[in-house]
């Protein structure tokens, strides 16, 4: 495992802080689990929330459990690994699996159209994994109850299929004893988004034919590393990413090019932007982009060249991140294990399902199939759609960013049909031109700012924290679409696609009330409308 640096001053910064935070005694400190590095507000928290470096051996002791269930689903034939979890629930393992090239349908969205597509996809031989740490995610509480419909509709026994990773006491827990459910209960001292090597990460791995304990060896092998004063992966890593945002490198952009590990800036995004994003201090996380050339970027290559380059196995990867997240939070002066923000959309959205009818306002202008909702920064009305791309770029403060969030399926853009006979090329230009992820780097080519985009709600339990905890420099592009075939959600009074829509609109409120300019694009046709996002991006 190794961290290294590709710029002078940056291995200087780095190496003079990593001397700084060792001669404080970071390392041992962290190592035996000190919950007093981030000072006195965080340290109830913090108290409970160091587990993580215990993990590469206590996780062990889940093994045997974890196999018998592994050969349990195989004997009955179960091989369609479905994970209901959102944020720290469900990002690991869809690293793990993506890394070991074995298939995990992941569950983390409300939107109608996904969910329905996993239900219809083998449910005969469907076994669901319902991960929540807490036990109260709306979004997985969701998805049990339509799973547990579904199978009972299909005659098969919910008890038979469904697995339930959660902390020991949470609601969770409770119901899945009542209704016969195996459970796994994960370490509390452990929080959501540190929680890559717990069962939170190793049970759904390791039923969709993942290899978790070679993870948990690649961690125990990097784990004396970590309590080095000198030679410590974690601490230079934090150390670097700590002190380059202070000076206001805060951008980072993360690579992992054609390594094998596959899908990690994903968890990345969410372990730093939940973490640092807070007290209006932060690192904005930017995946999916090329590095621009722009002071306030900083690139990190996961096995692959960058200013910072991360290599070695991804059990290790995960522990280096997590413990130089932690002492990036210590640089930065913030409690890197609360997420005070992420609350507030959830309970916009909670309070807007108690009303007859969702607030969804006028639109400002309808281009096509796209409806334009909210306060477009700059004067005067926009002509267009294109307009109001011009006018949001714009509206991007000069040490800023612009977020995209897409309220839609994302597995849509594999429906649009091809010609017979295309080559692999062809496929993919098929894909991305109905895809509303291209639109992130369609826009990004238009601003020397960087552009992120996230799927909702998946987004909200990552850089959803940053947003609004953050620097408050962020413009934002909403997009949501029209729902054909909604679900139910069986003993709750919405449906899954009005709880989507109040989930953007909660957020939206919570943006809006901080003054930030946002607009929501509402796709009367998704099909149509995706187009239209796209061809209007490239008139801009
Ligand atoms: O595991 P759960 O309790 O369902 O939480 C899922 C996610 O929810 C919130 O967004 C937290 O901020 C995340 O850190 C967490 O991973």
């Amino acid at each position: 495992m190794s961290v290294t640096f590709g710029e002078d001053d940056l291995t200087e910064l780095a190496a003079e802080t990593a001397g700084r935070l060792a001669a404080e005694g970071v390392p041992q400190a962290l190592a035996s689990g000190d919950s007093r590095l981030w000072g006195p507000e965080a340290q109830a928290e913090a108290a409970v929330r160091l587990g993580w470096l215990n993990l590469p051996h206590t996780s062990r002791e889940l093994l045997p459990e974890i196999d018998a269930l592994v050969r349990r689903a195989r004997a009955e034939g179960l091989d369609h690994v479905v994970l209901a979890g959102m944020g720290g629930s469900s990002l690991a393992p869809e690293v793990i699996t993506a890394s070991d090239d074995v298939p995990l349908t992941v569950l983390d969205t409300t939107d109608p159209g996904q969910v329905r597509r996993a239900l219809s996809d083998r449910l005969e031989s469907t076994i669901l994994v319902v991960a929540s740490k807490s036990g109260g995610t709306v979004e997985t509480d969701s998805h049990r109850r339509i799973y547990e419909k579904a199978f009972r509709d299909a005659g098969i026994d919910p008890a038979s299929r469904i697995v339930v990773v959660t902390d020991p006491g949470s609601p969770l827990e409770q119901t899945a004893r009542e209704a016969g459910y195996q459970v796994f209960l994960a370490d509390p001292n452990v929080g959501g988004r540190y929680s890559a090597l717990t069962a939170f990460g190793l049970v759904p791995s390791a039923l969709a034919g993942a290899d978790v304990e070679r993870l948990l060896d690649d961690a125990a092998e990097v784990l004396p590393l970590l309590s080095r004063t000198e030679g410590n992966p974690g601490l230079d890593l934090g150390a670097a990413l700590g002190a380059a945002a202070a000076a206001g490198r805060d951008k980072l952009v993360i690579e992992d090019g054609l390594s094998e590990i596959n899908g990690l800036p994903d968890w990345i995004e969410q372990l730093v932007a939940e973490s640092t994003g807070k007290s209006g201090k932060g690192i904005l996380p930017v995946v999916g982009a090329d590095p621009g050339d722009a002071e306030d970027e900083l690139l990190a290559g996961i096995d692959t060249d960058g200013v910072v380059t991360v290599a070695g196995p991804l059990g290790a990867q995960f522990l280096v991140w997590e413990y130089a997240t932690a002492v990036a939070g210590r640089v930065l002066g913030i409690d890197p294990f609360n997420q005070p923000n992420v609350s507030e959309s959830k309970e916009n959205t909670a309070a807007l399902l108690d009303r007859a009818e969702l607030p969804v306002g006028t639109p400002l202008l309808v281009d096509g199939p796209v409806e334009v909702y909210g306060e477009l920064p700059g004067d005067g009305e926009a002509k267009d759609l294109s307009d109001v791309f011009t006018r949001l770029l714009e509206a991007i403060p000069s040490d800023g960013y612009l977020a995209v969030m897409a309220y839609l399926d994302r597995e849509a853009a594999f429906d649009a049909p091809y010609a017979e006979g295309a080559s692999f090329e062809e496929m993919t230009d098929v894909w991305s031109g109905a895809d509303a992820a291209t639109l992130r780097g369609m826009l990004a080519i238009r601003t020397d700012r960087p552009v992120t985009f996230g799927w909702g709600p998946r987004f909200l339990h990552s850089t959803g924290q940053y947003h609004k905890g953050g620097p408050q420099n962020g413009a934002f592009l909403q997009i949501t679409g029209a729902v054909e075939n909604d679900l139910e959600v069986p003993g709750k009074p919405y449906t899954l696609g009005r709880l989507q829509l109040a989930q953007a609109l909660g957020d939206l409120g919570a943006l809006a009330g901080r003054g930030r300019p946002v607009v929501r694009l509402h796709l009367t046709d998704r099909v149509a409308g995706v187009a239209r996002l796209l061809a209007a991006a490239r008139e801009v």
